[in-house]
C-alpha cells in the first residue's frame, strides 16, 4: 500500500483491500504497551506471524507494517507448506529503551485472549528472551531459545534459505547455478545477512556489502579478506550480477530502481518491493526477482516446524526446497508473461483456495 492510498481510506478499507480478517488493537495501562496485532487470512489454520517492535513515527505507519506484513505472512506460509495463515504483531515503541519483561507479559496476555487464533514470535526489535516473557501468559509464543525448548535463532535457516534462492535465481538468470565468481553485493550484515555472506565467500562470489553500522562492517571485512565495503547509499548503483537486500523493507522503489546496475535481486528483508507495482518495473528492467516471502520463508519453516515438536533436519530440508519453488514461480511468470511477484500472489492464491476447499469438506 503506498502512502497515497493508505491516506484517506479508513481503517475497514484498509482492511477490505487485502482481505485482512481481523485487526486489533492492544492497549495494556500498567505497562504503555501498545501493539496491534493483525491477522490476514486463517483459511489454511490458524495465523503465524513474528512481532515487531519499532519506534513508529505515526499510528498509521505501525499500522501499515501490520497489514503489510501479515499479508506476506499469509504467502509465506503458504508457500512453506505450514498449515499457518498469515498474522504479525506491531508494538509501537523503542526496542533499545522501552522493553521490559512485564510488557511482553502484557502482550502474552492479548495473544492468549485469541485463544489459539494466532502465535507471535520475533521479528525486527525483539528476540527470543521476549517471547520466554509473553510466554508466562500464553502458550501462543513460538521461536523460544533452545535452552527453553524453542529452535531457537531463526536467521541461520533464513539465510540458507536466501542462499538457495540465490542460487535458483542464477540458475534462471545466467543458466548455471554456481555462485563462484558472480559479483553479489548485500546490503545489511544483520544476523541474516552476515551468516548469508559466509556461505557466499566459501562458494568464491565477489562481494560488495554495506551496513550502517561500521563494526558489521569491520568484523566482515577482518573474517572474510577481499570483500569491498561501500557505504549505504552507495550499494544501490553498485555494478552486479545479484543484489541482495537483507535490511529493512521498502527499498526497491522509482528511486533505487533507477540507480541499480544488477541483473537479479534474492535477499532476506520483507516486503522489499515498496508497492506492487515495482515488481513490473523490475520485469520491465530486465531484472530477476526472487520474490521475498519466498526467499526468506527459512525462519517461517523453523518456527512452524516448532509447533509439531522441532526437528533440525527436516526444518532444513523444507528450507532447501525455495530452490526448486523459486523455478516454478519463474516458469509461471515466464508463461503467463507477468512480474515474479504476481507469479508468486497468483500460484500462492490458487494453492490458498484449493487448500481451503479440501478442509472445507465434511469429515465426520
Ligand atoms: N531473522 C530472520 O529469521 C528473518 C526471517 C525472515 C525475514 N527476515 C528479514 O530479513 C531482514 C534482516 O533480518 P535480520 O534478522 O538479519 O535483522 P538484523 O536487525 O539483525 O539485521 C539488519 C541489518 O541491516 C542493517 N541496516 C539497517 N538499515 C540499513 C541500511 N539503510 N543500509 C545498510 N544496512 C542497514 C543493520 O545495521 C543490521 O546490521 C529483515 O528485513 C527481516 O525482517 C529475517
Amino acid at each position: 500500500m503506498s502512502e497515497k492510498e493508505t491516506a484517506f481510506k479508513s481503517i475497514f478499507d484498509q482492511m477490505a483491500q487485502y482481505g485482512h480478517e481481523q485487526v486489533i488493537f492492544n492497549y495494556d495501562k500498567a505497562t504503555g504497551l501498545k501493539a496491534i496485532i493483525a491477522i490476514h487470512d486463517t483459511t489454511l489454520g490458524p495465523a503465524l506471524g513474528g512481532c515487531r517492535m519499532w519506534n513508529y513515527e505515526t499510528e498509521q505507519d505501525a499500522l501499515t507494517d501490520a497489514l503489510r506484513l501479515s499479508r506476506g505472512m499469509t504467502y509465506k506460509c503458504a508457500v512453506s507448506g505450514a498449515v499457518h495463515g498469515g498474522g504479525k504483531t506491531v508494538i509501537i515503541g523503542d526496542p533499545k529503551s522501552e522493553k521490559s519483561d512485564e510488557l511482553f507479559q502484557a502482550l502474552g496476555t492479548f495473544v492468549e485472549t485469541l485463544k489459539g487464533r494466532y502465535y507471535t514470535g520475533t521479528d525486527v526489535g525483539t528476540v527470543g528472551m521476549d517471547f520466554v516473557s509473553a510466554g508466562k501468559q500464553t502458550k501462543y509464543v513460538v521461536g523460544l531459545p533452545e535452552e527453553y525448548g524453542g529452535s531457537g535463532n531463526s536467521a541461520i535457516i533464513t539465510a540458507y534459505g536466501v542462499y538457495r534462492g540465490m542460487k535458483a535465481t542464477a540458475l534462471e538468470a545466467f543458466g548455471s547455478d554456481s555462485l563462484s565468481g558472480l559479483t553479489i553485493a548485500v546490503q545489511g550484515l544483520g544476523k541474516v545477512g552476515y551468516d548469508l555472506v559466509g556461505r557466499l565467500y566459501q562458494d568464491g562470489a565477489k562481494l560488495v556489502v554495506t551496513d550502517i553500522e561500521d563494526n558489521n562492517l569491520r568484523r566482515a571485512k577482518e573474517e572474510y579478506p577481499g570483500i569491498t565495503a561501500v557505504k549505504p547509499d552507495e550499494i544501490f548503483g553498485v555494478e552486479c550480477d545479484i543484489f541482495s537486500p537483507n535490511a529493512l523493507g521498502a527499498i526497491i522503489n522509482d528511486e533505487t530502481i533507477s540507480q541499480f546496475k544488477c541483473k537479479a535481486i534474492c535477499g532476506a528483508a520483507n516486503n522489499q518491493l515498496k508497492e506492487l507495482r515495482h515488481g513490473d518495473l523490475l520485469k520491465e528492467k530486465g531484472i530477476l526477482y526472487a520474490p521475498d516471502y519466498v526467499a526468506n520463508a527459512g525462519g517461517l519453516i523453523q518456527v512452524a516446524d516448532e509447533l509439531q515438536g522441532y526437528n533440525k533436519e527436516r526444518a532444513f530440508k523444507n528450507a532447501s526446497l525455495i530452490y526448486d519453488i523459486l523455478l516454478r514461480i519463474f516458469a509461471v511468470a515466464k508463461k503467463e508473461n507477468i512480474s515474479t511477484a504476481q507469479a508468486a500472489d497468483v500460484m500462492l492464491d490458487r494453492k490458498i483456495e484449493t487448500t481451503g476447499r479440501i478442509q472445507q469438506k465434511y469429515t465426520r
